[in-house]
């Protein structure tokens, strides 16, 4: 596969923002290693957001020849509070429900799980010389910006926090040259994080990205943030504008029950969520379930999303790219109930990999269940 065909694959549904295409091109041709990175908390179930959207680029990744990691960001979870703080738990459950449930998620969106190297934060953070580079990178950067950059953690500045959390974003940063990642990937409202990563890196002396001499910046990839299924908090949406300033209010998320579906959730969940899922007649903007239908069903295109409705209301009908699909729903000529019902279905035949595994061995969410969830 050449460079090009590579980037493509990088560059496609469900990613939202390379920075920048020009970067990585010039990772591929000098040569570097190739080490791919996402890192996540560990706290509540994973949702498709989390599972599937950064399932589908761990696979595309891997199609281009990138070597793939996930890591575990058990410190970082600890300084957020997540699980209780109880850094046992958190290292428990990141070992086992979260390990799973990510390897069965990155299935069923066509990855190799075996390919994918899990990586537990303390594993790295306990050696020495980490710390060296997160205060390498602390005096290269103020400390308005870092405390700009806890909302990476889902937290919203100015909100009252204790001091750790506002090392979190050095740590962050830090974890991307200490691993010698090249592509570091996220969602959309981690870019903070990656933005301060490729401005320090060629100011760092210790674990600089270096390749032959020549200091190099990493890329940030960014993935789209699934939107959640409840109603947004302002409704109509106006404006481009109010739609950016609300848009991580709705996104899904674990902490908004009705927000998300699960990757184990029951076919009846499913059916359920989406049944009370916000989907306006004709809105095509600010519409979670076609949202979903984009970049879930229609990733990949031309597809095939067969949607049933008895005779009278119009017969089943099939759709191969999602213009298509949205072009009808605009103009009325598909219901939302059948849109909702279509969708449900889909995941219900998706993911039911991923609830046959986890039937079969019930110890992780068994765990999970026994676990008070915080944020
Ligand atoms: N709705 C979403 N769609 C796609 N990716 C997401 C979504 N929500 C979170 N992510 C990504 O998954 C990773 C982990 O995010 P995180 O654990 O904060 O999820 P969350 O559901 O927002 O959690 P919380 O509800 O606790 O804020 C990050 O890279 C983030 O960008
Ligand atoms: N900040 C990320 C988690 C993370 C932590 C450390 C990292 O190196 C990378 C990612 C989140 O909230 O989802």
């Amino acid at each position: 596969m050449d460079i090009e065909e590579k980037i493509q694959l990088i560059k496609r549904k469900p990613t939202e923002e390379l920075l920048t295409e020009e970067n990585l091109r010039h990772l591929f041709e000098v040569g570097i290693p190739m080490q791919h990175y996402i890192g996540f908390e560990i706290s509540g179930y994973i949702h498709l957001g989390t599972g599937l959207m950064a399932g589908a680029k761990i696979a595309d990744l891997q199609k281009a020849g990138i070597k793939t990691r996930i890591f575990l960001a058990d410190w970082h979870s600890w300084i957020n509070d997540k699980l209780g703080g109880d850094l046992e738990t958190i290292q428990k459950v990141a070992l086992t429900y979260f390990k799973e449930g990510m390897k069965q998620s990155i299935k069923v969106m066509g990855g190799d799980p075996d390919k994918v190297e899990f990586v537990l934060a303390s594993e790295i953070l306990e050696k020495g010389d980490y710390w060296q580079t997160v205060i390498d990178i602390s005096k290269n950067v103020t400390l308005a910006r870092m405390m700009r950059s806890i909302t990476i953690m889902g937290r919203q500045m100015g909100e009252a926090i204790d001091f750790a959390k506002l090392i979190y974003p050095a740590m962050q940063v830090a974890d991307i040259f200490y691993q010698g990642v090249t592509i570091a990937h996220a969602g959309m409202d981690q870019r903070k994080a990656h933005v301060i990563a490729i401005e320090v890196a060629p100011k760092l002396r210790y674990h600089p990205l270096e390749w032959k001499g020549e200091k190099l910046k990493p890329v940030a990839l960014h993935h789209h943030l699934l939107l959640g299924l409840q109603e947004p908090p302002v409704w109509p949406i106006e404006s481009e504008e109010q739609f950016k300033e609300l848009k991580t209010q709705m996104k899904m998320s674990k902490s908004k029950p009705y927000s998300a579906v699960f990757i184990h959730d029951s076919p009846e969940e499913i059916k359920q969520k989406l049944r009370k899922a916000f989907c306006p007649a004709r809105e095509v903007k600010y519409n979670p379930v076609l949202d979903w239908a984009e970049y879930i069903i229609f990733r990949e295109e031309p597809t095939e999303f067969t949607i049933h409705r008895p005779a009278k209301f119009g017969g089943d009908v099939t759709y191969t790219t999602f213009e298509e699909l949205k072009r009808d729903f605009a103009e009325g000529k598909l219901h939302p109930l059948d849109l909702k019902n279509a969708v449900a279905e889909y995941l219900i035949e998706l993911l039911k990999p991923v609830r046959d595994y986890f039937e079969k061995h019930p110890e992780p969410l068994e765990l999970m269940r026994e676990i008070k969830i915080t944020r």
